[in-house]
């Protein structure tokens, strides 16, 4: 038998809706650990983790937990908690009345108020309890929301975009401390983004989604290296596709310069037929951008742009088409001018085709 959660061949459909928003799905989350959802909009995340609620009916497949269906159990008896975007906290309660809202341990008063103390503290509030939820920032109310969640210790809790309605700084903050708290109080857990940088911070596998299909699962490191196809790789970020040329053909030096830097690299999955993914920093600017070097390609520069003290250069490449380069902070030069650029397997991946 297997532990956790197991969603088996879930289908949901909505009526009047052509496609089915869930197409069969398959995704287990073992006790212990962090799933993140990610897809585009539209492509039935949210569907999904509302059948595993029990907020949306199956129309097909079954939801269980240790190899039990819950399916028909109804939502508040299916032992899962519940995060949404907008936190919902009760605008009558103080912190810690929301916080102690669904405790076990609620008649108790000195139980109560030590494990309110003890949530506050996890989510970084502590000594808030009375605090008037009105005056409470975006990103503390979060926090507050989480504590409510966490307090009847869920054994799936279920997270719908959580800081989407945050803005960017806090929200990577966010998602590191939500990733700490869910860890360090082992909670089981499935977390729908669009955001892949929130989701690689936040779980130990991301479950990518398009059109109501699940296209893979793996943790994130090896997600990133090795993308199962063009399409999952695209939503990851990869911005251009190389097929990889036979051993004769004549190909263009910058493809040449990318497969030799990947098979340097040790890249598998380089024969023939395969495709090589690049990300920004596929290639870097050389030397200060003069040309010269024997190794060196060149493309030419259409756009500069700063982000976060780093040079990024838009660059048109023979070959290869158009991709993000690496340059060191405070480099410069002219829209239209030509570049030497060298391969950096490091944001390079090989695909199957
Ligand atoms: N209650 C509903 N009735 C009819 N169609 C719905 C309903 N809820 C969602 N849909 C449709 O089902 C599809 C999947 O929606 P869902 O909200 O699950 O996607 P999502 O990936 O979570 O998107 P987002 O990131 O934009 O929230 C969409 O085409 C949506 O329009």
């Amino acid at each position: 038998m297997s532990d956790g959660l197991q969603a088996a061949d879930v289908v949901v459909r909505y009526a009047a809706a052509a496609a089915p928003a869930v197409d069969g799905v398959d995704l287990a989350v073992p006790t212990g650990e962090v799933v993140a959802l990610l897809g585009p909009s539209g492509c039935g995340k949210s569907s999904l983790l509302r059948a595993v609620a029990g907020l949306e009916p199956l129309s097909g497949g079954d939801v269980a937990w240790d190899g039990v269906s819950v399916a028909d159990v109804p939502v508040h008896r299916r032992g899962f908690g519940l995060l949404f975007q907008d936190g919902q906290l009760f605008a009558h309660r103080d912190v810690a009345g929301n916080v102690a809202y669904g405790l076990a341990e609620r008649r108790d008063r000195v139980a109560r108020d030590a494990r309110v103390a003890e949530l506050l503290d996890l989510v970084g509030l502590p000594g808030t309890q009375r605090r008037d939820v009105g005056t409470l920032s975006g990103g503390e109310r979060q926090r507050v929301a989480l504590a409510r969640a966490l307090a009847p210790r869920p054994r799936l809790l279920l997270l719908d975009e959580p800081l989407s309605a945050l803005d960017r700084a806090l929200r990577e903050r966010l998602a590191l401390d939500l990733r700490d708290v869910l860890v360090a109080t082992g909670t089981t857990a499935l977390f729908v983004t669009h955001d892949q940088d929130e989701a690689f911070a936040v779980a130990d596998r991301v479950a990518v989604m398009d059109a109501g299909r699940l296209l893979q699962v793996a943790a994130p490191g090896d997600l990133w290296a090795r993308p199962a196809s063009r399409r999952v790789a695209q939503f990851l970020g990869y911005e251009a596709f190389v097929d990889v040329p036979g051993a004769g053909d004549a190909v263009a030096p910058a493809v040449r310069a990318l497969v030799d830097a990947a098979r340097t690299a040790g890249l598998a999955l380089l024969p023939t037929g395969g495709v090589l993914a690049l990300a920004a920093g596929a290639f870097v600017v050389a030397r200060d951008g003069h040309p010269g070097g024997a190794r060196d390609v060149d493309g030419v520069v259409r756009v500069l742009r700063s982000r976060r003290g780093r040079t990024e250069v838009v660059v048109d490449v023979d070959g290869v088409g158009r991709v993000s380069a690496l340059a060191p902070a405070g480099w410069t030069c002219t829209p239209g001018e030509r570049v030497a650029l060298r391969a950096d397997a490091a944001a390079v991946a090989g695909l199957s085709g």
